[in-house]
């Protein structure tokens, strides 16, 4: 049990994929898991573990924003002995070729958190994805026929902005949407010599205009994604 985890010893899974809203950690535990049991409830923070074709897999809740998904990372890297972390968010799209509903898989996570600053003062960090997870996705998608972007996001700590100004220049070195989660998660999966991968789906577009879906529909439309997470989860070619 972990200050914020209340789960014994064994019950998560070495590989667990992990949605910013804990609803969507229940919705993907019964959808896609099977024999599924619910490992947490404490602050709502929703854990489950089942297996997907014969895999053990968990799926945790994060809530938002780099201090609180860093909580539970810490906990399942220091604690569950968790070696493979999926997360499987929302993020808005900044570049003119990244639509609502099409998928983002972060290669890297460009950020403005403050927490990476005071890791490694002087010196900017570059949070990246686990290679052979990030192989195995893309390789997935496509046989899916999926729509898919590959490349740089920005994790941020703020989702309300009083100037767009910064988000633009990113823009125009290529970086490919918002989130604000990812750079957290790669940092403490470099730490503790974990894999990592953010794979996520485009709620909406903050230069374009295009309409965002709604809660209900980022809650239970995102399932080619996930589909996509823990297939890439268990490949091991
Ligand atoms: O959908 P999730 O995983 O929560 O991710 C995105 O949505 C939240 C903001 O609405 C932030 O957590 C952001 O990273
Ligand atoms: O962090 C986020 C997530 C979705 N959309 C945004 O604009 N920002």
């Amino acid at each position: 049990m972990s200050i914020h985890i209340n789960a014994k010893p064994g019950d998560i899974a070495e590989t667990i994929l992990l949605p910013g809203d804990p609803l969507r950690a229940k919705y993907i535990a019964e959808r896609f898991l099977e024999d599924a049991s619910c490992y947490n409830e404490v602050r709502g923070m929703f854990g489950f573990t089942g297996t997907y074709k014969g895999h053990r897999i968990s799926v945790q809740g994060t809530g938002m924003g780099v201090p609180s998904i860093s909580i539970y990372v810490n906990e399942l890297l220091r604690e569950y002995g968790v070696k493979q972390l999926i997360r499987v968010g929302t993020c808005g799209g900044i570049q003119q070729d990244v639509k609502v509903r099409d998928v983002v898989m972060a290669m890297s996570a460009t950020t403005d958190s403050s927490a990476n600053q005071q890791l490694f003062p002087g010196f900017q960090f570059a949070p990246h994805a686990d290679f052979d997870l990030l192989r195995r996705a893309y390789q997935v998608s496509q046989e899916r026929r999926l729509s898919v972007k590959v490349g740089n996001i920005l994790t941020a700590d703020t989702f309300y902005r009083e100037s767009m100004e910064p988000v633009k220049k990113l823009a125009e070195y290529g970086v490919l949407a918002v989130e604000m989660e990812s750079s957290a998660l790669y940092t403490l999966a470099a730490r503790y010599k974990a894999k990592a991968l953010s794979i996520l789906t485009v709620s909406d577009h903050l230069f374009s205009g295009e309409t965002d879906t709604t809660a209900e529909e980022r809650q239970t439309t995102f399932n080619d994604m996930i589909e996509v997470a823990l297939d890439a989860a268990i490949r091991t070619d």
